[in-house]
C-alpha cells in the first residue's frame, strides 16, 4: 500500500460530499481518487472540485478504478450491502455510513463475507464513538465513576427531517445511533425494545410518526430511554445523561459559550449534525485511514452494525404492534470477539 491511501467514495449526497471535503482538508495520508453516484450531475460536480478523481454513475466501476485502496460508502442504507460486496470482493477496507444495512439479514451476509475472507475489513460510521464528550462519558463509566449504570436518558432532536424520511427511519436511521452508543457506553447488548408514539407534532409531514419514545432494556439490567424528535424546529440536540448507583453525568448540552447581555442570557443551538459532530467525523476518518493503512478495523465493526440492525428490527415490530419486543440475535462469530 502506498503512503497516501486512495479512496473511492460511493454516494456523493450530503454526507458523501461532506466526507470528501473532510478527507481533503483535515485528514492526512489519504486522497479521494474516485467518486460514484447515480446522479451524474452531482457526482461530476464533486469530482470536478477534486484533483484528478474519476466520476462514475456505477459504484462498482468507482471501486474498481485505478488507485482505489479503500472505500467510503455514503449511499442510502438499502444500497450499502451491494457496495460492500464489491469492496470485499477486492479485499478493500470499508468505512460504511450507518446503518450498516437496514435489516439484520443483510448485516449477517456482510459478516459471512468477512468470515470467508478470514478478516474484518468493514468499519461502520457510528461517529459518536469518536466524539470527545461521548469518549469522556465512556471513560467515566468504565472507571466506575458513577457506579453501576442504571439509566441512560437520551434526547435526539433534528431541526427538520429530509423529504424522504419515513416513520421507520426515526428508528433505523436516527435511534440507531443511540442503540450503538448505549451498547458501547455500557458494554452490554440491547435485549428488548418498546416504542411509544404520541400524537405527531403538527410540524411533521403528513403521515410521519414524529416524535417517538423508544425504551431499550439491556443485558446488564439498565434501561435506556430515547426521545427521537426529527422535526423539533429549533435545532440539533443530542444529549445523554447516565445515572448510576453513585452519581450521574450528562453530555450534549452544547453550552460552549453563554452570553449575558441586555438583561438576558443564552447561547446558540447547533443546527445540524455536520456542526455538532464535526470533530467526531474528522477523528473517525483519521482513525479509519490509519487503521486501513495497517490492515485493521479501527472502530465499530460489522458485528456492531449487525447488533444495531437487530435492535432496529425489534424496534420496528414494537412500534407497529405497541408491544415490548425481545431482540433476536445470532451468536457472535469468533472473528468479532
Ligand atoms: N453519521 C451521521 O451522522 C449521518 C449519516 N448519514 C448516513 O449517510 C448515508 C447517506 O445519507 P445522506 O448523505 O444524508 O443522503 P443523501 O440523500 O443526501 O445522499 C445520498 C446519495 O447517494 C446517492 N445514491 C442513491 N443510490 C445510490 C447507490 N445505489 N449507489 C451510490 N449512490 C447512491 C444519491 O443519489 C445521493 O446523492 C445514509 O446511510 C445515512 O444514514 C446521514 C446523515 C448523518
Ligand atoms: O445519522 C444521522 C441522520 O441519518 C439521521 O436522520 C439524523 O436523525 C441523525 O441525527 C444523524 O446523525
Amino acid at each position: 500500500m502506498t503512503s497516501t491511501l486512495g479512496i473511492a467514495v460511493v454516494g456523493t449526497g450530503r454526507m458523501g460530499a461532506d466526507h470528501v471535503r473532510r478527507i481533503g482538508r483535515t485528514v492526512g495520508g489519504a486522497r479521494v481518487v474516485a467518486v460514484a453516484d447515480p446522479d451524474g450531475d452531482r457526482v461530476k460536480a464533486v469530482a470536478d472540485a477534486l484533483d484528478g478523481a474519476s466520476a462514475h454513475t456505477d459504484p462498482a466501476a468507482a471501486i474498481a478504478a485505478p488507485g482505489v485502496q479503500a472505500v467510503l460508502i455514503a449511499s442510502p442504507g438499502p444500497a450499502h450491502e451491494e457496495a460492500i460486496a464489491h469492496a470485499l470482493a477486492r479485499q478493500l477496507p470499508v468505512l460504511c455510513e450507518k446503518p450498516l444495512t437496514p435489516d439484520p439479514e443483510g448485516a449477517l451476509r456482510v459478516m459471512e463475507a468477512e468470515r470467508r475472507l478470514g478478516k474484518r475489513l468493514v468499519q461502520v460510521g457510528f461517529m459518536r464513538r469518536f466524539d470527545a464528550e461521548y469518549v469522556r462519558l465512556k471513560e467515566l463509566l468504565d472507571a466506575g465513576g458513577i457506579g453501576r449504570p442504571l439509566f441512560l436518558h437520551c434526547r435526539h432532536r433534528n431541526a427538520s427531517s429530509p423529504s424522504f424520511f419515513t416513520s421507520d427511519m426515526l428508528i433505523t436511521d436516527s435511534v440507531v445511533h443511540e442503540v450503538d452508543a448505549a451498547r458501547w457506553l455500557l458494554g452490554q447488548e440491547v435485549t428488548a425494545v418498546s416504542v411509544l408514539s404520541p400524537r405527531p407534532t403538527s410540524a411533521a409531514p403528513e403521515g410521519l410518526r414524529d416524535p417517538r419514545l423508544v425504551l431499550l432494556e439491556t443485558s446488564g439490567g439498565a434501561v435506556v430511554d430515547v426521545e427521537i424528535f426529527v422535526n423539533c424546529g429549533f435545532g440539533y440536540q443530542v444529549r445523554c445523561e447516565a445515572v448510576g448507583e453513585s452519581g450521574s453525568a450528562q453530555i450534549g448540552d452544547g453550552h460552549a459559550m453563554v452570553v449575558q447581555s441586555g438583561g438576558r442570557w443564552g447561547g446558540e443551538i447547533d443546527q445540524d449534525f455536520t456542526v455538532r459532530f464535526a470533530d467526531a467525523y474528522d477523528r473517525q476518518l483519521r482513525s479509519w485511514v490509519a487503521g486501513a493503512a495497517r490492515g485493521r478495523v479501527a472502530g465499530p465493526d460489522a458485528w456492531d452494525g449487525y447488533a444495531a440492525a437487530a435492535v432496529s428490527e425489534a424496534g420496528l415490530t414494537a412500534a407497529r404492534s405497541g408491544v415490548r419486543t425481545v431482540v433476536e440475535m445470532a451468536e457472535r462469530p469468533a472473528l468479532y470477539r
